[in-house]
């Protein structure tokens, strides 16, 4: 219940129009069976039948009025004409459920995907890829599922009262029966409710906990391969596959219980009832015939809600852990408090910082001056925290006391989207899109041309080796880059973070995976620019340091001019 409320809440304007559209065509189901009672029994002439019960004769009076005679071709014509317009009527509103459906699913993946992209970026780093792809991908479409199933609960709910209402003006015996009667099938059959409802829950743990595992697994399957222990990820993966299945054969064994004894124990009620009608009050065969139709319509529809509701419960655990995916992403949004536009005419300054990640402190007081149009190195040991100066100077994290200035204004009261817009970033690790060399160099950046990724890829030392390749720029890199030699993969990197024309270039590691020739050429390129640009690069290549301006080295929490140390770490 608290999930059908949540999604009438959540979509209101959606609920309301696919609401209409299922009453709409329920109201068009139950006219033309409803129809077909007193139709047929105009039709074999039986006025002593369902006519007494004074639908015959409306149906009868209101056909001469319109003038057709009630014969039996014009009725059958009419039952036919009837069922054909219930079928348009259902498929429109169908098709609206479907548009709705899909639209909600859309919205809910945008919703998390924008959630978690505005978290910050420490929150960020802790979610595993592949648990965000099953949100994507699974949990979006079965929480969508789940929408169309609460909107068809309420609609087969509002069509129960509305037959209810009716039926109790027909005979409010067998309306009250058909009420008490489908009230303790409900209760009796809510247990395969409740265990789909398990079975739904366990599904998206599992499928949770399974594709974060799975992409894991695929994004080292190389070194698992080639040491031949790729075996371990699949007796693990065959292990959580199994539970999902047993999760399904339980969900689905539910599903297909409710629906056999919802059936037989409707018939046994009807034949109970009807043998009571007949032998022991000894009502007339119309008379019982009336009793009958309402009381299987009722308890049909019941048993209908019912259903619907099941598949509810075994889809809606999926749309409680995407909401809980995106309420805690927005928990953790990135702060928005900085107005002031960035400019970058004199330089950046780390003032006092001090930093720790939770009780380890990677900061004491780090003071560090980047002029503006220089080259600053910037090495030391592994783990001493080259990366995550880099993050605070994107603002990616925030210093606990002390100040990153740009020009003298503090990054905490200036726009960061602003600032990031005038830095180029080359990660340590360059993972390139599945896509061609261009996209990947034009990515996120619509306004950006065929002309400027060319350009990009000559500074960064890419563009022969790119323009030799099959389909030159158009060339698709593979998974991750993986067609690409580590090197190359670096260089598009490269390229990609001068395309847009950064004021800022940070660069981690990025001649890492290069031969001498090509980090020669980076390196000069990197001098040139800083001519125009402010380069910041941590790495360990001695032709990094010896091109750049200025180096630092980081140690136990403080930056020292590399002239002030005594020796090379
Ligand atoms: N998000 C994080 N949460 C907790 N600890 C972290 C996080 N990121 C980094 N660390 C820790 O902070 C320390 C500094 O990490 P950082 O990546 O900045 O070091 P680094 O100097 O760049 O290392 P390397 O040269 O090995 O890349 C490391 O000990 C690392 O384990």
């Amino acid at each position: 219940m608290r999930t059908l409320f949540t999604y009438i809440m959540v979509f209101p304007r959606r609920s309301a129009f696919v609401l209409f559209a299922l009453l709409i065509a329920g109201i068009a189901e139950g006219l033309s069976l409803t129809a077909l009672l007193p139709l047929l029994s105009i039709a074999v002439g039986d006025s002593g039948g369902s006519g007494d019960s004074g639908i015959g004769k409306f149906m009868e009076a209101t056909l001469q009025d319109i003038g057709i005679e009630p014969t039996l071709d014009a009725i059958l014509i009419i039952i036919v004409g009837g069922m054909f317009f219930k079928g348009l009527v259902l498929l429109l509103a169908n098709r609206q459920v479907g548009y709705t459906v899909a639209h909600v699913a859309t919205a809910l993946r945008l919703d998390l995907i924008e959630a978690l992209l505005a978290s910050r970026w420490p929150y960020y780093l802790r979610q595993p890829v592949g648990s965000l792809a099953n949100s994507i991908a699974t949990e979006a479409y079965r929480a969508a599922n789940g929408f169309e199933h609460s909107v068809n609960v309420l609609a087969l709910a509002i069509q129960v009262m509305v037959y209810a209402i009716v039926a109790l003006f027909i005979s409010w015996e067998a309306t009250l029966a058909s009420l008490v009667i489908g009230l303790f099938l409900l209760i009796a059959l809510n247990r395969l409710v409740s265990a789909t409802r398990r079975a739904g829950t366990k599904q998206t743990h599992l499928l949770r906990h399974l594709l974060t595992y799975l992409s894991d697994v695929l994004s080292s399957v190389k070194s698992l391969k080639a040491m031949a222990r790729d075996n371990v990820a699949d007796a693990i993966l065959h292990e959580q596959t199994q539970h999902l299945e047993k999760a399904t054969r339980k969900e689905v064994m539910n599903r297909a219980a409710l629906t056999a004894l919802q059936e037989p124990i409707l018939a046994a009620l009807t034949a109970s009832g009807l043998y009571i009608a007949l032998v022991v009050w000894e009502l007339s065969l119309p008379e019982v015939m009336l009793m009958v139709f309402l009381l299987t319509r009722i308890l049909g529809l019941l048993n209908k809600t019912q259903r619907r509701h099941q598949q509810l419960a075994a889809q809606e655990s999926a749309y409680w852990a995407l909401r809980k995916a995106a309420e805690d992403a927005r928990a953790a949004a990135e702060r928005s408090s900085g107005t002031i536009q960035p400019t970058l005419q004199k330089g950046i300054a780390l003032q006092h910082v001090k930093f720790n990640y939770g009780q380890k402190i990677i900061f004491e007081d780090l003071n560090m001056e980047i002029p503006v149009n220089s080259f600053t190195a910037v090495m030391g040991p592994s783990g001493a925290g080259k990366s995550t100066l880099l993050d605070l100077l994107c603002g990616l994290t925030e210093p606990q006391s002390g100040e990153v200035r740009i020009d003298t204004i503090s990054l905490h009261d200036i726009n960061l989207r602003q600032w990031r817009h005038m830095i180029g970033y080359v990660s340590q690790d360059t993972i390139l899109l599945h896509d061609t060399v261009m996209n990947n160099i034009l990515v996120g950046e619509p306004s950006l041309t065929v002309d400027d990724a060319e350009q990009a890829l000559r500074q960064a030392g890419a563009w022969d080796f790119v323009n030799a390749l099959p389909e030159g720029l158009q060339t698709v890199v593979g998974e991750r880059g993986g067609l690409l030699s580590g090197g190359q993969r670096q260089r598009v990197a490269i390229a990609r973070a001068l395309a847009h024309s950064p004021s800022f270039l940070i660069l981690d590691e990025p001649t890492s995976a290069l031969d001498p020739e090509s980090e020669r050429t980076i390196c000069e390129t990197l001098q040139k620019l800083a001519k125009s640009l402010t380069i910041i690069a941590v790495s360990h290549q001695p032709a990094v340091i010896n091109a750049a301006d200025r180096v630092f080295i980081l140690s136990n929490g403080v930056a020292e001019p590399l002239s002030q140390t005594p020796q090379n770490p």
